[in-house]
């Protein structure tokens, strides 16, 4: 491959750019990771400015320290494949609005980098050495974003050292890589969990840092959810201060679709599609029974999303409770209050529950100390469980109202099931997207897709805050609809919620009132409409 001696501007700005005075360093390490020297050594945030108040907050570029880097032509010119592709290449000027719905006179708000092939790369085909690993719990595409990685590596760059890491960060320094080639990769995405191995905790950053710089890992693609990604940030701020030539690069995964920014994480739709099994099953054993009650439990540890999800597909949900929907059992207005009404008017009912809902009342009841896992998450109590033994108990002191109550805890067999096909071709591009970020120089970035579109994101701007469901936009509004279950809030309740979101939008104007929602535009996405 022929070389050019020294790099062009490798993020060329667009015109009339400049660098913002909003410069700031992003957070450091923390919850109990351990940290490297580089965890004190804070990186700048890169924003540039244009016109309208456009801002593109972009991502490092290894060319931010190694300014000399060669450049090479991209390999994917001469790949037949690609032959009939009209444009080949992303401009590099190309960005992605996270403000998809304007008016005329809005500011442009904020931007990212726009993901997909560059004309010109920052790694020769023999040169590259890419490592991948899978940290954090299970999610249905774990196996076909590996696959799509390796094989897209191999066929559409020329690369032909790809390993595997084992375990998750952890197995950086505690145990020996996996060759991964496209025949060794070529039916995992047919099985659920992931070839690789996960872990959670044990993220040393210094010790990682030291096995890519021994094995020659010169691109690492991190896939795991937000606190892999914060991870992820420390790995690449210790790659900066070493000034290695190293693309570190993280691809977002959770099947809680907690991550900020971002349209949907992947796995997302598998699982609320495994979930509408659990809910029947719940539906069909409740209406065989008199006062037939049944109980779901959904994972979603601080987001709802499943659950809500789950609830609008199904249709045969009587009240779905999530984590950021607060709610409470006795007396007037009461949960219970409402299954007695609903048992009265229906005969039966299905319940669906996220797991971390009603948190707050489990342990007050239980006198609960809190526990953590070994990444500093905080251990839940069994929601479905004791919810089903507190309706029982409430309809054991009623005689003249008996109940049958089936309690379904799906959670693990919903996250352990391979990606159907939608999620499968998710996968797919967002490791297409990565390794053409790293190939192109990129680094310290996530990729997915902002509005439908793939964009490079800056690792802290999907670490410092968690998607949740909004509990006063209108998809929630559609569930209680649905439903027709009590919102358990009162007026004045209603109104602060409000008044804090206000605020809320007020300090992040680049947000947007349907930034929570996985399915924005996803008629971009899958077809389906939105924000309607
Ligand atoms: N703040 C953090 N800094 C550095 N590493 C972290 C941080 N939080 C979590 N990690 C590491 O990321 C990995 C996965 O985190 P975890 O929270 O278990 O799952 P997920 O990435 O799916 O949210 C763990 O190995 C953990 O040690
Ligand atoms: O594997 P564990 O530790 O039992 O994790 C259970 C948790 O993992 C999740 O499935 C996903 O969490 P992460 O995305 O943070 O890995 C949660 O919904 C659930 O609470
Ligand atoms: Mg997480």
């Amino acid at each position: 491959m022929e070389a050019v001696g020294v790099a062009p501007a490798p993020v060329a700005a667009p015109v009339k750019k400049k660098l913002l005075d909003l410069e700031k360093p992003f957070p450091a390490a923390a919850n109990g990771a351990k940290a490297s020297p580089a965890g004190k050594w804070a990186m700048k945030k890169k924003l540039v400015g244009g016109d309208a108040d456009y801002v593109l907050e972009d991502v490092p570029h290894l060319t931010d320290y190694l300014p000399e880097l060669p450049t090479f032509p991209n390999p994917l010119q001469d790949n037949s494949a690609y032959s009939v592709v009209k444009q080949y290449f992303v401009n590099l000027d190309d960005t992605v609005s996270q403000k998809i719905v304007v008016h005329k006179t809005s500011a442009r708000g904020t931007h990212f980098r726009r993901a997909g092939p560059r004309q010109r790369v920052y790694f020769q085909s023999d040169e590259v050495n890419a490592a991948i690993v899978t940290c954090g719990g299970l999610c249905p595409g774990l196996n076909t974003v590996v696959r799509e990685l390796v094989c897209g590596l191999y066929d559409m760059y020329g690369v032909t050292s790809v390993v595997g890491i084992e375990g998750g960060y952890k197995g950086f320094y505690s145990k020996n890589t996996i060759p991964l080639t496209p025949k060794s990769v070529n039916d995992i995405h047919k099985r659920g969990g992931t070839v690789l191995g996960t872990s959670r905790g044990g993220h040393d950053t210094a010790k990682i840092v030291d096995c890519l710089q021994d094995r020659g890992i010169n691109q690492v693609y991190i896939i795991g959810g937000d606190g892999t990604q914060k991870g992820a940030s420390v790995i690449y701020e210790e790659v900066h201060r070493r000034g290695l030539k190293c693309s570190v690069v993280g691809i977002p995964k959770t099947i809680d679709n907690d991550i900020a920014v971002i349209d949907k994480s992947f796995g997302f739709d598998t699982a609320v599609e495994e979930a509408q099994r659990a809910i029947n099953a719940a539906h069909v054993e409740a209406e065989s029974a008199e006062n037939g009650i049944g109980v779901v439990k959904l994972m979603g540890r601080n987001s709802g999303f499943i659950a809500m999800y789950a609830t609008l597909a199904s249709r045969d949900v009587d009240c779905c409770l999530i984590p950021e929907s607060p709610f409470y059992l006795e007396g007037k207005g009461g949960l219970l209050e409402f299954i007695e009404r609903r048992l009265k008017d229906n005969g039966h009912m299905v319940i669906v529950v996220a797991e971390g809902a009603g948190q707050d009342l489990i342990a007050k009841s239980m006198n609960f100390v809190d526990t953590q896992d070994a990444s500093g998450n905080k251990l839940l109590l069994d929601v479905g469980l004791w919810l089903s033994q507190k309706i029982k108990d409430h309809f054991k002191k009623k005689p003249h109202f008996p109940i049958t109550l089936k309690y379904i805890d799906p959670t693990y067999m919903i996250r352990a099931v391979k990606s159907n096909a939608s999620d499968n071709v998710y996968c797919t591009l967002l490791a297409h997207s990565a390794l053409h970020g790293a190939m192109a120089g990129y680094t310290g970035f996530t990729v997915a897709p902002v509005n439908g579109r793939h964009a490079y994101i800056p690792f802290y701007r999907i670490t410092e805050k968690q998607n949740k469901v909004v509990i006063t936009d209108r998809m929630w509004a559609r569930v209680l609809c649905s439903t027709n279950q009590p919102c358990f809030l009162s007026h004045e309740d209603v109104e602060n919620m409000k008044h804090d979101d206000d605020e809320h939008h007020l300090h992040n104007t680049q947000l947007l009132e349907d930034e929570s929602s996985p399915m924005k535009n996803s008629a971009k996405c899958n077809g389906s409409a939105a924000g309607v």
